[in-house]
């Protein structure tokens, strides 16, 4: 099974959809304006508290301030904050110093280089993506080649996760603008999408498999 994350809810019929269909993460940017995605903190705590318990709200971020994030994530809104904007090694050491929570750092992967640099990411998880909610994929070998479990995003959309997962073998993907039909989140490719991701093989799954033929 391949982890999911929905990303880019911004109406409650959106977290219903995800309700309905049950991915592991559901995704919220949160404040930022360049993003048609974006929601302010108040619409964030009240999509989130509208969330099915067992899927986990992640937080996308784009250089927010710190105690912004860190906010979030302790008052209970979130379980994870997504940061996606140009954080480096001391915003990253700065945030875990104000909160627990899992923090996932996204990279734009144009080369082997910015796969090592997501390898030397202090952020408890990294995610490879081609921008932040461009619709574009990548270079999926790329991926491939990262040393540590890894979200793969860019460009996914239900009918090619299954050769994406076996191409990259990602902990888990992340979709926003494929689960989508004219910009608005669409209740059916969600559902498709969770389908396809939680039945595709994660590594973590393959491993154990091996470990059980021998
Ligand atoms: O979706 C956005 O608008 C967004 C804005 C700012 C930072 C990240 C954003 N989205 C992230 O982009 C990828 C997937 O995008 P897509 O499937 O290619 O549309 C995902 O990590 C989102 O969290």
């Amino acid at each position: 099974m391949t982890r999911i994350k929905v990303c880019g809810l911004v109406r409650a019929a959106d977290v219903d959809a995800v309700n309905a269909a049950r991915p592991d993460f559901a995704g919220f940017v949160v404040d930022v304006p360049a993003s048609r995605r974006s929601v302010s903190p108040a619409e964030v705590r009240a999509l989130a508290a509208r969330l099915d318990a067992g899927i986990q709200a992640v937080g996308v971020f784009v250089d927010a301030p710190a105690a912004t994030v860190a906010e979030l994530l302790n008052d209970g809104t979130l379980d994870a904050a997504q940061l996606h904007g140009s954080e480096d090694a001391a915003y990253v050491s700065a945030l875990r110093a104000l909160t627990d929570k899992p923090l996932v750092q996204a990279f734009r992967v144009a080369s082997a280089a910015d796969v090592a640099r997501a390898e030397a990411s202090a952020a408890d998880r990294v995610l490879l993506d081609s921008g932040a909610g461009s619709g574009r994929t990548f270079d999926w070998k790329l991926a491939r080649a990262c040393k540590r479990p890894f979200f793969l995003a860019g460009g996914l959309e239900p009918g090619i996760i299954a050769r994406a997962v076996e191409a990259a073998r990602p902990f888990g993907v992340d979709l926003s603008s494929g689960v989508e039909t004219n910009g608005a989140k669409d209740p059916e490719k969600i559902a498709r999408a969770v389908a396809e991701a939680h039945g595709a093989d994660a590594p973590e799954a393959e491993t154990t498999r091996a470990r059980e033929q021998r």
